[in-house]
């Protein structure tokens, strides 16, 4: 089955608004949270015309992932980039981006996650400190109900996206899952095993996402957690292994029970029971169909892969125009082992709804599928 590819083409679409209206204004932010000087600032304002109205062109730096990124894009090179790809031409702004920023050449920004100030206040933030808080009720519920809690925790983490929220109202609406519960979740889980889970912001969901980490290895679901997170800075807030670092020097730091659970998997990192990875594949402008082979091995060899997040979902599904009833156990057939999907809805693409979920959520317009406001859980 095949379906037309999501693209920035047109007028007021979402991919059009996230390169036409979002990007601006994370620039400009970017500028006011650095000291850049005018070559950096310049840079990025020839990447924003570029992006908006010219055609690709190839990396000039010559950082250590050129030599890949070269082979990921050549095919786009000199194209418009308004007839590319959504998922191509968003994941290489924020390759160029990097690069723009001085992030691979000689000089002070020199490997300096641009994106740090952000992400450093959504860890800090009240609203964080809240959801930490509330972790406290945890050890008075029964096993089932701290289950859910912790898929629950993940699932909305997600709305905790900072390239998100540069142009969404942001309201923290949460109208509930469009499909999928904490119950089809736990079902995946047989005999304890390897389980992935690809991250996906750092910051609040990445906390939540250690939350879940932790109730796989203390229930006995899983021997073993592989966490795999970005190489490098991408899509402002999505987790490194500095920002894993990060995640749990706070949450060590902090009282009552999410102290405890960063203590524990702090431990379970220096048991070797948690292992941190940063695949090059992750920052790519491709589909997860397209992996190499090396990591589809270790997926293939996982109990459970758990994906996190809108963009993870888009490589996992095929960011197209799929119909929304087409069964998600079709989308990830090229997938090699038991897969979940928890993610909030926050742009078009979307599969293995029922007729009759889509038919009431479009009564109400389009905007279900963008506005960050719908989740998801899926499995297969
Ligand atoms: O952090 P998440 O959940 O992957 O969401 C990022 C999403 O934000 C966007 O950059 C714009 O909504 C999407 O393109 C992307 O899928």
């Amino acid at each position: 089955m095949d379906a037309p590819l999501i693209t920035v083409e047109e007028p007021g679409s979402f991919g059009w608004r996230v390169f036409h209206e979002r990007h601006p204004v994370m620039i400009e932010r970017l500028c006011a949270a650095h000291p850049f000087g005018p070559d950096v600032r310049d840079g990025l304002a020839a990447l924003l015309e570029e992006s908006t109205r010219g055609v690709v062109t190839p990396l000039d730096d010559d950082a250590p992932d050129h030599d890949v990124w070269h082979a990921w894009i050549a095919d786009e090179i000199g194209k418009p980039w308004s007839q590319t790809s959504f998922l191509f031409a968003e994941s290489y702004f924020f390759r160029k981006l990097l690069a723009a920023t001085g992030f691979f050449s000689s000089g002070p920004w020199r490997g300096v996650d641009p994106f740090a100030p952000m992400k450093r206040a959504e860890l800090h933030n009240a609203a964080t400190a809240d959801t930490l808080k509330a972790l406290d009720a945890l050890p008075r519920l029964d096993d089932a109900e701290r289950d859910a809690a912790a898929v629950r925790a993940a699932v909305w983490g997600n709305q905790a996206d900072l390239a998100f929220q540069l142009s969404t109202d942001a309201s923290g609406t949460t109208s509930g899952l469009v499909t999928g519960s904490p119950e089809e979740f736990w079902a995946l889980f047989g005999e304890p095993g390897e389980v992935h889970l690809v991250a996906d912001n750092a910051a609040g969901e990445l906390a939540a996402d250690l939350v879940l980490v932790d109730r796989l290895l203390t229930t006995g679901r899983a021997e073993r957690i592989v966490l795999h997170v970005k190489p490098t800075p991408y899509y402002v807030s999505d987790a490194t292994p500095t920002d894993v670092l990060e995640v749990l020097h706070h949450l060590t730091g902090l009282p009552g029970e999410a102290g405890e659970i960063g203590r524990r998997v702090q431990d379970s990192l220096r048991e070797g029971r948690i292992a941190v990875r940063s695949h090059p594949f992750f920052c790519a402008p491709k589909e997860y169909a397209e992996m190499p082979g090396d990591l589809r091995a270790e997926f293939a060899a996982a109990s459970v892969t758990i994906f996190k997040g809108d963009l993870n979902y888009r490589r996992l599904v095929g960011d197209r125009h799929w119909p929304a009833t087409r069964p998600f156990a079709d989308a990830v057939a090229h997938f090699p082992g038991p897969v979940a999907a928890l993610r909030v809805l926050k742009s078009e693409v979307v599969v293995g709804l029922d007729a009759d979920t889509v038919s009431a959520l479009d009564a109400e317009g389009e905007a279900w599928r963008t506005r960050g406001s719908h989740a998801l859980v899926q499995t297969r």
